[in-house]
């Protein structure tokens, strides 16, 4: 088998999927991008897309390699989602050309379900206790929210109240009878994380993610030591070679590797054994697409430490289209009782629609998140 075809695809509402055609009419589809950079991963794809065409889309852990290793330089967010979507549609292919899902070529399922959660809130997290309302009556009882709005390196005993007074009410209104995970979505300083994640310690988060910001890990084992909230953080991390650090230095309970940022599922599996090693936890970052969500579905079914999955229905930020909206078959996403079950389709078990793909993509603009300042005029966190 050759492949003969890349197509790439930006649609609404933030998404980038991506179609690998063959020689023998077996198509794979994928998913990268990085979220208000999709124009910059679209060319990353096509410089790729040289090392491809012609290629045995088979030889997944081959064409990785060379795509990983062959340009010299390697890793960051651009590349490694190139790499990712790529990585993706040729398990897509492969699956479908042997006539199973991906998560059968990767040793078979180690459960039979896969806990999901659901995002609440907005950037600015409001409505929260509405959110968790209408979510829990169609059975969802696992929820994310930003922990914060911006805050200063160092802000005031009135910003942190504000954010501890919001989740003191969802305990007030649900007690335990649901979980949630707070987002500090890097918007956290150090000083202020260890100030936060003190007053929060009573209301019992599930975890506290992006506690810092990712080029700051090396306070995780810090906070970690001043709290028991476990710490959760991935997205912004994006190969084995970041993660080791972070499991050898400590602090961190759940990794959230990206499958459309950290090189796909051969790359994520390898950091899911990693983690699994230093008894750390996987939940996969997926605020983005169908493909993406199918991605992390196949590493969840074989990774024995895989606890939750993040996806994004109902998200904030998806404006002009849904997940399920590029995707036919609609039914095997189904959540029961706050789960997933295996997806059971051959390849990533998604069969996207592509006329709506299509003309989604005309005329799609370009998302960019929000530039946020602080009241001083300086760049603020988003
Ligand atoms: O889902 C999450 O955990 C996020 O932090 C969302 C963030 O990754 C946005 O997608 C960036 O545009
Ligand atoms: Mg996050």
């Amino acid at each position: 088998m050759k492949i003969t075809k890349l197509t790439l695809y930006r649609v609404p509402p933030r998404w980038m999927f991506l179609k690998i055609e063959t020689d023998e009419g077996i198509t794979g589809w994928g998913e990268p991008v990085i979220e208000g950079r999709a124009r910059t991963v679209e060319a990353a794809v096509q410089e790729l897309s040289e090392y491809l065409v012609g290629q045995d889309p088979l030889r997944i852990n081959d064409l990785w390699q060379v795509m990983y290793r062959g340009g010299f330089y390697r890793g960051g967010a651009i590349l490694m989602s190139a790499i990712a979507g790529i990585d993706q549609a040729l398990w897509d292919i492969k699956g479908k050309a042997l006539g199973v899902p991906v998560y059968q070529l990767l040793g078979g399922l180690v459960r039979d379900r896969m806990k999901m959660y659901s995002w609440v809130g907005g950037d600015r997290p409001a409505d929260v206790i509405a959110g968790i309302h209408t979510l829990r009556e169609i059975g969802i009882h696992t929820f994310k929210m930003n922990g914060t709005e911006e805050l200063g390196i160092v802000d005031s005993a009135k910003a942190v109240d504000a954010a501890v007074a919001r989740v003191a009410q969802i305990r007030d209104t649900f007690g335990y009878d649901i979980e949630f995970g707070l987002d500090f979505h890097g918007r956290v300083s150090a000083p202020m994380a260890k100030v936060l994640l003190r007053e929060l310690e009573p209301y019992r988060p599930l975890f506290v993610e992006e506690p810092v910001l990712a080029e700051q890990a090396e306070y995780y084992p810090r906070l970690a030591a001043g709290t028991a909230i476990p710490l959760a953080a991935g997205e912004r991390m994006y190969s084995r070679f970041e993660f080791k650090h972070v499991f050898q230095a400590g602090g961190i309970a759940i990794v959230q590797p990206d499958l459309s940022h950290a090189g796909g599922i051969t790359e994520c599996v390898k950091i899911a054994a990693m983690a699994e090693a230093y008894d750390v936890a996987l939940a996969p970052h997926c605020p983005l697409g169908p493909v993406a969500l199918a991605a992390c579905l196949q590493v969840d079914f074989v990774s024995h430490n895989a606890v939750l999955q993040e996806q994004s229905m109902g998200i904030h930020y998806n404006r002009g289209a849904e997940l399920l909206d590029y995707v036919i078959n609609k039914e095997d996403f189904q959540i029961v009782d706050g789960y997933f079950a295996p997806l059971p389709k051959p390849g990533l078990g998604v069969i996207v629609d592509e006329e709506r793909v299509i003309a989604a993509s005309q005329g799609v603009t370009d998302w960019r998140n929000p530039l946020w300042r602080h009241p001083d005029g300086s760049v603020a966190e988003w």
